[in-house]
């Protein structure tokens, strides 16, 4: 049995080269120029700007002025932190994993719990933040420990439901192991119920996806849930 923590999110992302980029429909007014198509904008630029432009609408929304001091930067720096907190969507799962399988001939359930990880949920685009717990009972081979976090943080990267991320991770470890199982539990707390709506701070929603023994198996699942309640002392 492997069991590692982690406190997740410090390492860095892949560069961002945007597939949402290509979703955009190029606004032909920015495009040409002296009736001749100019590439004045690289879709990237193009896509950044359209997001800036929505900012500022947001804040003329909201009754505030683009053009007071403290705000002129605003929309430049929201529409950076927008691409960080989806840049998810330009990671792949081969990429990321990178060939970090190894033929161990080992069995026995690897877990890494207490990943932290920040996502943005689909209905109101406001975070939600908690822990994953990550499990496998391999098939001969093992992933590098740091990628399953990796995965985690791939998904969490993106506009989600708790309970599409919880899956997606679980299915993407099951497609890169086909181990004999994989369990993913996720405990968050969602800004959407606490700082607005039924406004809720202490409420945590847990999530599973089961695969596998762990489906099949009480017995395996009674172990994992003991070694995420286990609180560790060595350290
Ligand atoms: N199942 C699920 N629901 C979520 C998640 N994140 C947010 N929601 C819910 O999505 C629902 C959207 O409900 P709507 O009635 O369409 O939107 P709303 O009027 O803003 O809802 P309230 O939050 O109840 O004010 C809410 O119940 C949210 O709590 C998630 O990850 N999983
Ligand atoms: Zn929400």
């Amino acid at each position: 049995m492997t069991i590692a923590s982690s406190n997740g999110s410090n390492y860095s992302q892949s560069p961002l080269i945007s597939d949402l980029a290509e979703a955009i429909t190029p606004r032909p007014d920015r495009n040409t120029h002296n009736g001749k198509q100019a590439d004045l904008f690289s879709p990237k630029e193009e896509q950044m700007e359209q997001m800036m432009e929505a900012v500022r609408t947001l804040i003329l929304g909201v009754g505030e002025d683009p053009e007071r001091e403290g705000l002129l930067k605003t929309p430049k720096r929201a529409a950076e932190a927008m691409r960080f907190l989806t840049s998810g969507y330009n990671q792949s799962l081969e990429e990321l994993v990178n060939g970090a399988i190894f033929d161990e001939g080992h069995n026995e359930m690897v877990l890494v719990r207490d990943i932290n990880f920040f996502s943005l949920c689909e209905h109101h685009m406001l975070p939600f933040m908690g822990r994953a717990h990550v499990a496998y009972i391999p098939n001969q081979k093992v992933v590098g420990l740091s990628k399953l976090a990796r995965i985690v943080e791939m998904y969490s990267r993106r506009l989600q439901v708790q309970e599409r991320l919880t899956r997606q991770i679980a299915e993407a470890i099951q497609t890169i192991l086909e181990p004999q199982g994989v369990a993913v539990v996720m405990e968050a707390t969602h800004m959407c119920m606490v700082m607005r709506g039924v406004q809720k701070p202490g409420s945590w929603t847990v999530t599973s996806a089961m695969v596998g023994v762990f489906q099949e198996e009480h017995k395996t699942r009674e172990e994992l849930f003991n070694l995420i309640r286990h609180q560790a002392t060595f350290i």
